[in-house]
């Protein structure tokens, strides 16, 4: 099973741009998971732009499912791991001026400065996975490292999709596959939504999770948040 974890950084953007507390997160947390979602992803960037500090700890606290916390593992976002312990870290390479995730981890470049984060992750118990891009070799070298997961990171595929679906599906299949056969757990995310992912369930059915917010958020404006996480478990089916 496919799990679908919200990301609900777009919530929190739309809280933060009139300072108070509407959209409350607690609740469009609780609700989520009360609708159907089997994890709840947040990024907490370094100008917390829409995730803050507070919102890491007080969500500790609601979240029943998965927790997934992304981020550039410097000591703030380490400190918040350590603290916090949730399910997962995702560890993403954005340089903090980045306007969302452009690029997956290299893997063999930065592999010891990965390996020593990965150790203090998971000497603290929480499951760790790295963003990487559907490359091979950045796949065996997450495995060299002993992450517990890869996510792939979507973009190129979605944007793909609209042209030939099968030439963007490829290279997510084979990594996919070979991220399995090395005994990695398989997430994927970024730019999903109702029209691709369907289709990259379909070729991918051993995904452990997938990862969505931006388009589930402008989806909900139209249909509502239940039918919104309805209508993506079901592409998960
Ligand atoms: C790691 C990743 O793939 C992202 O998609 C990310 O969580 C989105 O971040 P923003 O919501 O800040 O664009
Ligand atoms: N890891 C990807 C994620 O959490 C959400 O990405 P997007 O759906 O907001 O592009």
């Amino acid at each position: 099973m496919t799990k679908l974890s919200v990301n609900v950084n777009k919530f929190a953007t739309i809280r933060n741009a009139r300072g108070g507390n509407n959209p409350d997160l607690v609740k469009v947390v609780k609700d989520c998971e009360k609708f159907g979602a089997q994890g709840i992803t947040i990024h907490p960037r370094p100008d917390q732009r829409h995730i803050t500090t507070e919102d890491v700890y007080q969500l500790k606290e609601v979240v029943t499912t998965e927790y997934n916390i992304e981020g550039y593992p410097d000591e703030r976002y380490l400190k918040l791991i350590e603290e916090v312990k949730p399910t997962q870290a995702t560890l993403v390479p954005d340089p903090p001026e980045a306007i969302t995730s452009n690029a997956g981890w290299d893997t063999l470049t930065h592999a010891s400065f990965l390996q020593e984060t990965i150790g203090r992750i998971k000497a603290a118990g929480v499951r760790v996975s790295i963003f990487v891009d559907p490359l091979a070799e950045q796949i065996e070298g997450a495995a060299k490292l002993r992450s517990d997961r890869i996510e792939l990171y979507t973009e190129a595929y979605a944007t793909g999709y609209l042209k030939d679906k099968e030439a963007a599906v490829k290279a997510y299949a084979n990594t996919a596959k070979l991220a399995k056969d090395l005994g990695l757990g398989v997430n994927a995310g970024h730019d999903l939504d109702l029209i691709n992912l369907g289709f990259l369930q379909e070729q991918i059915p051993f995904m452990d999770e997938v990862s969505i917010g931006h388009a589930l958020v402008c989806d909900a404006l139209y249909y509502g948040l239940e039918n919104t996480i309805e209508m993506y478990r079901r592409e998960l089916k």
